[in-house]
């Protein structure tokens, strides 16, 4: 099976363009956040979202926790997906799907420990419709929830793919030297990259043509 790819960390119109050009099948649209190089305003974000045909997916980063205000996050932005970067109430996933239904919710889990493993279950078990695999530290005093360019510990990625009934993304410091190797051990069903395939902030046509090369390969 194709390995999906979602380019993260969009920032304008014409990345989204080059993206979509190359063949993401998600962008990933950054909102506020505590930390992180990746942030787009929530007006840019909306535009981007106008302007992705199907089917490509468009995932709303989110750092609310609560339903009310994740609920007026999507508002502002439209996206079809909502990408939850840091834990929510167990009830939170029932009640947005009740009030959004046709949109997808994505959660994230911050790799550490073993201990991941329960959590990514519980957040499907919960009504997540898909996980994402990532390097943040929510436990810091400022939270990290994304963009650290850092990889985490893939064996417990792979373990959380092989338990998961649904689809798994893997994220964190990956790049096109280390895409084919991701992919082997983890064996998610996509790659999510921001930092690896930008040029002093910038998206990189050659950068993210050697990942998708890579990724090919
Ligand atoms: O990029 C950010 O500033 C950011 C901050 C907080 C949450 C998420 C953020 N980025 C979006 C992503 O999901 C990244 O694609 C993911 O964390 C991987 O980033 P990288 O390690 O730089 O490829």
């Amino acid at each position: 099976m194709r390995t999906r790819l979602k380019i993260c960390c969009i920032s304008s119109l014409d990345e989204a363009r080059l993206a979509i050009r190359l063949g993401a099948d998600a962008l990933g649209l950054v909102g506020e956040m505590p930390s992180g190089p990746g942030v787009v305003g929530d007006t840019v974000a909306a535009q981007i979202v106008q302007i992705t045909p199907p089917p490509i997916a468009t995932f709303m980063l989110t750092s609310q926790t609560t339903v009310d205000g994740i609920m007026a996050h999507q508002k502002r932005v439209g996206a079809n997906t909502i990408q939850l970067v840091d834990a929510v109430p167990a009830e939170a996933y029932q009640q947005l799907h009740q009030a959004l239904p046709a949109v997808k919710l994505v959660q994230v889990i911050h790799v550490l420990d073993q201990a991941n493993i329960d959590e990514a279950l519980l957040a499907v078990h919960n009504g997540a419709d898909a996980l994402l695999l990532d390097s943040g530290n929510p436990t810091l005093a400022v939270k990290e929830l994304g963009g650290t360019g850092r990889v985490h510990n893939w064996l417990i990625s792979r373990r959380i793919v092989e338990l998961s009934p649904v689809p798994v993304f893997l994220a964190g410091g990956l790049h096109p030297s280390n895409a084919r190797e991701a992919v082997d051990t983890v064996r998610p069903f996509g790659l999510d990259i921001c930092s690896g395939v930008r040029t002093n902030g910038r998206l990189d046509e050659h950068k993210l043509t050697a990942f998708i090369t890579a990724l090919a390969g």
